[in-house]
Parts: C-alpha cells; structure tokens; sequence
C-alpha cells in the first residue's frame, strides 16, 4: 500500500485500496461534528460494504478535543468494543482529528493500524504525513505526543470545497512555509497567489508540492533532532500564543510566527517574502499576545529547546533554511527589545 494515495473518490480508495486489503474486522471512524454532519454517513455506508464492524466516535470542533479527556474517551469506546490489535482507526477530519486519533491509535494496545483521511487544506498540506501526533496540555500545544506513521494517508481535494474561507487560508500558511523552506518553482508559485479562488485553482499542485518536501525531509529525520525542526519554522513563536490568543487558529500562528521571527534574525527580503505572502490574502501578521507572561511560559516548552538554548528556525535565502542555536537568556531579550 501507498503511504500517501492522491484520489478524487476517497470512499472508493478507502474501501477497495485500503480496507479491503486490510486484516481488521472492526474498523472506527473518529471524525468531528463539522466535517462528520457532511461526511460521515456517506463514509459509513462504503465502508460497511466491506464486511466490516463499523464504529464511530464524533468529537467537538476544535483545538479543545486535543485532550487527554477525549483522548480517555476514545480508548475506552474502542476497549468497550475489544478493538483488538489487528483492528484500525480512521481519522476523518482535519488536523486536530488526524493528531488525536494518531495519539490514540499509537498507544492503543500499544499500536494499532491508523489510516488517514484529511479533509482540511492543513490536513492535507501537513499533518497527515510525518507522524507527528499530539495532545495539548492546558494551554501548552503539543505537549503530549508519538512519532508514529499512519499505514496511509488518503487525499481527495474535492473535500476543500466545503472548507470556510478562513480554514484555507489557515491551511494555506503551513504551503507558504513549505514553499519557502523549499524554494524554486514552488516559492514562485506562491509568490503568484493572492485570492481564495487561487488557491482552489491550484490546490492539487500545491498539496503535492508540500508533501514531497515534507515527506523527503521526514524521510531522512523522523524522530525531529536534524532536518525536520526545518518544518517547525514559524512554530516557535506560533505556538506560544497559539492557545493564549482564542481569536487564532493554528496556520494564522505560525504565519504570525514566521513573520516576527524574520523581523528579528532574517534578512529584508524574507521579511518581504513573508509579509507579501500573507498580506495577500489578509493574514495576520502580529497579536497582542506576543510577550506576555503567558508567551514567555510557553516558549520554554517548545520541542527545540534543549537546556539553557533553543534551535530556531531560520530562513537566511529562500530555499535554504537554517538553525540557529541561542541562549534562552538572549532570546527573551531579543523578543523584549521588539515589544
Ligand atoms: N501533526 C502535524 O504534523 C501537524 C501539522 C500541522 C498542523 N497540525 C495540527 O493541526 C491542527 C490544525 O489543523 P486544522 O486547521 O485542520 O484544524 P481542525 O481539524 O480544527 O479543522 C479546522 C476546521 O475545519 C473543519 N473542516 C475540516 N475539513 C472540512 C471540510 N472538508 N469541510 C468543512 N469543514 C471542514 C473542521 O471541522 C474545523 O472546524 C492543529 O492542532 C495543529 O497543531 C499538526
Ligand atoms: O511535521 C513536523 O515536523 C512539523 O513541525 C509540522 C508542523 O506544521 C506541525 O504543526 C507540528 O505538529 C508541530 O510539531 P511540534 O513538534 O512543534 O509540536
Ligand atoms: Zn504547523
């Protein structure tokens, strides 16, 4: 089977490629109630052509339901139902689906075959490749987590057209850090994108481009201690306001992230790359979170800290991103004379 499968009928890829060539007798379909109001009784009824025993879990829309709390539900629906270890868990939703139900998956009996299916713009550029999974801990992001792979990752864009405006555009920000990580025909086409509409347009292109480059840096640093911090660019200072600020989503984050960092380490025209880039398209690019005490407390708790020091992620050329290590200490001060 195909770690990743491009599709343009996920419940017929779903069933015939995957499922069926599949030992598990059950099979449970975690999704939220945005994306499960538009897709999960269609997703029902393919599957259920397979013979197989079918459940599901629905979950409230949001960052919230990266909890332990949900993550305690979920295993006990599948002990409920002896979900055994040859058995597998589908995530039908976007990012914060494909996290939970991969942390779940993961530990579940110690592991148990996880099969994605994103159907966010961020999903689908990102986090359902790489096997990062994770859960938040109060209002810390990520904190809890595996590196563990889904069998496979289903892609269907068509799920894009009933995407909000705002959930694109979010998704939009994770492709614009890819493309800048890694450059050339791919940067310049994001430097052309200016409208919703566009990147519909060029949605296919786009997820396929970020997921090369994703995949080819996952493939050579999969546990994130070399080349993979490259796709944390912008997570730094994005996830430490991430959870404090409730009017951001995730994407809207890490754009705010990219762009203050290079304000601080980067040169004029990245700085420029960036802002022309979001700014096209009405992303933010600062929040009145940066700096609080709140921030401080949560950037000690990015994954690249290690010690007194954190590896940030930096962008001196398009195309050729870099860590920079430096003392905590400096850090805060640098961040201090900005705000
Ligand atoms: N594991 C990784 O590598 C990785 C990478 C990037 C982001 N993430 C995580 O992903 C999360 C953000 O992902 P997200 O933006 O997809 O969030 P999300 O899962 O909350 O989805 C955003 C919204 O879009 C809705 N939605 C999804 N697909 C839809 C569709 N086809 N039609 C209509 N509505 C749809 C959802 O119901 C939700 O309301 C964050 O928790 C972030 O930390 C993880
Ligand atoms: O896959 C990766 O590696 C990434 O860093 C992708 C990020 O877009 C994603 O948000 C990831 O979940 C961040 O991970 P974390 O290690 O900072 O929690
Ligand atoms: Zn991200």
């Amino acid at each position: 089977m195909e770690a990743v499968m491009y599709t343009h009928d996920y419940r017929q890829t779903l069933v015939t490629d995957v499922i069926a060539q599949f030992p598990a007798q059950r099979v449970f379909i975690l999704t939220d109630t945005q994306v499960g109001a538009l897709y999960l009784k269609q997703t029902v009824a393919a599957l259920e052509t397979t013979d197989r025993e079918i459940h599901t879990m629905t979950v409230p829309v949001g960052e919230g339901s990266k909890s332990l709390a949900t993550y305690e539900q979920i295993s006990q629906a599948l002990a409920d139902a002896h979900f055994d270890r040859h058995d597998a868990l589908v995530s039908l939703g976007g990012g914060v689906i494909g996290d939970l139900g991969g942390y779940v998956a993961s530990t579940y009996k110690r592991g148990i075959a996880f099969i994605q299916v994103p159907t966010s713009f961020t999903a689908q550029v990102d986090s359902s490749v790489g096997g990062k999974t994770a859960l938040n801990l109060g209002s810390q992001k990520n904190v809890i987590g595996t590196f563990y792979q889904p069998v496979t990752t289903i892609i269907d864009s068509q799920f894009l057209d009933t995407l909000s405006t705002r959930n694109l555009l979010e998704g939009y920000v994770e492709t614009i850090k890819m493309s800048l990580l890694a450059g050339g025909d791919f940067a310049a086409l994001t430097a052309t994108i200016s409208t919703p509409g566009e990147i519909l347009d060029h949605r296919d292109a786009l997820i396929k481009a970020s997921i090369d480059y994703k995949t080819h840096i996952v493939a050579g640093d999969f546990k994130d201690f070399g080349q993979r911090k490259f796709l944390n660019f912008g997570h730094t200072l994005g996830h430490a306001i991430e959870l404090a600020d409730p009017d951001l989503m995730h994407g809207e984050a890490v754009g705010i992230g990219m762009f203050q960092l290079a304000q601080l380490l980067m040169p004029i025209e990245i700085q420029a790359a960036i802002r022309e880039r979001l700014t096209a398209l009405g992303l933010p690019l600062s929040s009145q979170y940066l700096g609080t005490v709140a921030f401080y407390d949560n950037l000690l708790n990015d994954k690249k800290v290690a010690g007194s020091t954190i590896d940030l992620v930096v962008l001196p050329v398009i195309g050729q991103p870099a860590i920079q290590t430096m003392p905590l200490t400096e850090f805060k001060t640098l961040l201090q004379s900005a705000n």
